[in-house]
């Protein structure tokens, strides 16, 4: 059963585009701009931006890495452009878009660099009418996050003249650990308000992760059974089938809970969790993120489960195991696979289990929450044979792909007896609303020009998810295990499974 209707008029929905939110004029000033997120994700964005009229008229991107790219940067940028987003290179608004991309070699601890920099701004300033107004992106390793914010601060770059603001977006993943990730809020809040520092995590910016909010506190029927009176348990899966792309060296270093579990997935849950904000403002938002974040007690290690992928199959075709990929330690304890269950001790949620995961190389590619229902209090149908008929209703919100929502309940199969199956009501993004490209950092962009930082994480938020984390990564450093211990292109380890069935559960995917 499929039932996606839009019942708005288009004039409506068109209206609901939000173009009336255009930033002030400014330069973007990406750090980092001859990596892979720079090509892939973020100047892919801007365009998306400008082609939906969103960027302002006076607006330039700069690029700045330490080799000379000044020639290749702007051709290499419309090239990621077009083949990452089916665009026409040929298109008018491409060729104005790239006319304003710039690129400035330095290095990142050149004084000399920054100074020139500065200047080379401030001449864009004039021929382009920027005023002053400047976004640093730092798409860099983590370990020149505070370097360079230090650096913009000693050149006078933190601080606008004349009125003109100063924000800095800073990449993932924001420390390693609780004690890192203090040290780097001190850090940068030396040189920077907090309101000038956007941490991004880009699962903020899906329109499925927001939806999660609009669903919950934009409709009536919901939020009434959205608590532990309704609901189960709930489960929130980020499955990956892809591995690790060539990036052997961070993700030894980092692992599935540091490279996912711990910003995307406690993003996500806390949207899930958290009581209704007094409004959709920055400040009441990041208030109630906090306090579910804060009234997760201490996850024991015995509740946690984590694999690492060895060899297997991926959509038919023959994958190595973690252990052989380039650059990665062939005895490597770095996990691939992470699962937990989490308890949110507050009113709403006692009692009700939070289980968490995120992986590589799994079946398939599906990042969904699952909320599961109470079975009603009497089965009153005595004469249903089928097990269907004791199957809970499960309301399931698929972020990526397919996204949309889906609501699991009974339904009597026709016929002399009373039987029943389980049904499907669906409501599909793509079905609404036709197929969208976006790939989250165009909205946190667009929110980090206008100076809106309820899509972001904030200091206390980021610290008390590696409080929690912190623990369970040095109860796993001090056990050496057994990997590999699920094959590539499965749904992961025995002990995940283990996780949920000593509670007579089982993990659910749509
Ligand atoms: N790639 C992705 O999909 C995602 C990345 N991230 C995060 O984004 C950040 C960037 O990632 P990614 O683009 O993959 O990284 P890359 O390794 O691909 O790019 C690193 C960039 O930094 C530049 N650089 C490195 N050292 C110096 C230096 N000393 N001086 C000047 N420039 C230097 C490189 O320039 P040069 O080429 O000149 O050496 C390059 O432009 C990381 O924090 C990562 O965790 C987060 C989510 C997803
Ligand atoms: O931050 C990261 O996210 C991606 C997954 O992002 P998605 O938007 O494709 O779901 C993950 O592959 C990567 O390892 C991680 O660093």
């Amino acid at each position: 059963m499929s039932t996606t209707e839009i019942k708005t008029s288009p004039e409506q929905v068109e209206a609901g585009k939000g173009t009336e939110r255009k930033p002030e004029p400014c330069v973007v000033v990406i750090f980092g701009a001859s990596g892979d997120l720079t090509k892939r994700k973020l100047l892919p964005a801007l365009y998306h931006l400008e082609q939906q009229s969103l960027l302002p008229e006076e607006f330039v991107v700069v690029g700045v890495a330490r080799r000379d790219l000044s020639k290749t940067f702007a051709p290499d940028m419309q090239d990621g452009i077009v083949k990452g987003g089916g665009v026409d290179e040929k298109e008018e608004k491409l060729s104005k878009f790239i006319e304003r991309v710039k690129y400035f070699a330095t290095e990142f601890d050149n004084d000399e660099g920054f100074e020139k920099l500065k200047a080379f701004l401030a001449d864009l300033d004039k021929e382009f009418g920027t005023k002053g107004n400047r976004l640093f992106y730092l798409a860099v390793a983590p370990e020149f996050f505070a370097d360079i914010t230090h650096r913009l601060g000693d050149h006078g770059m933190t601080t606008g003249e004349n009125g003109a603001w100063v924000r800095v977006i800073i990449e993932k993943p924001f420390g390693t650990d609780l004690e890192s990730a203090k040290k780097l809020n001190t850090e940068i809040n030396k040189v920077l308000h907090e309101d000038q520092i956007f941490r991004i995590d880009h699962y903020l910016g899906k329109e499925t992760v927001q939806n999660i909010l609009v669903f919950r506190f934009g409709n009536g029927i919901f939020e009434p059974v959205w608590n532990r009176n309704y609901i189960d348990s709930v489960q929130i899966t980020a499955a990956e089938s892809i591995g690790i792309e060539g990036r052997g060296p961070f993700y030894e270093q980092a692992g599935a809970l540091r490279d996912v579990l711990q910003n995307h997935v406690m993003e996500v849950l806390s949207f899930v969790a958290m009581e209704p904000p007094d409004s959709f403002e920055s400040a009441a938002v990041r208030v109630e993120k906090l306090k579910v974040w804060q009234a997760i007690e201490q996850i024991p290690v015995e509740d946690t489960a984590r694999g690492q992928y060895g060899p297997g199959k991926v959509d038919g075709q023959d994958v190595i195991g973690y252990r052989q990929e380039d650059r990665v330690n062939p005895e490597s304890q770095t996990e691939t696979f992470a699962a937990m269950k989490l308890e949110i001790e507050n009113w709403r949620w006692a009692g009700v289990p939070f289980y968490i995961r995120a992986a590589k190389r799994l079946e398939r590619r599906v990042t969904e929450v699952t909320i599961v229902f109470k079975q009603p209090p009497l089965h009153i149908f005595k004469s249903a044979k089928n097990t269907a008929s004791v199957e809970p209703n499960v309301l399931t919100m698929r972020i990526q792909p397919d996204e949309g929502i889906k609501l699991q309940f009974g339904a009597k199969i026709p016929g002399p007896t009373t039987n029943i199956a389980q049904v499907q009501m669906e409501f599909s993004y793509a079905d609404a609303f036709g197929k969208s490209s976006a790939n989250g950092y165009e909205r946190l962009l667009l929110d980090a020009m206008l100076g809106d930082g309820t899509l972001f994480a904030e200091r206390d938020g980021v610290e008390a998810t590696w409080a929690l984390m912190t623990p369970i990564l040095e109860a796993w450093k001090a056990q050496k295990v057994n990997f590999p211990n699920y094959e590539a292109g499965s749904w992961g380890p025995k002990e995940a499974d283990d996780l949920l069935a000593k509670d007579g559960r089982a993990w659910r995917v749509s």
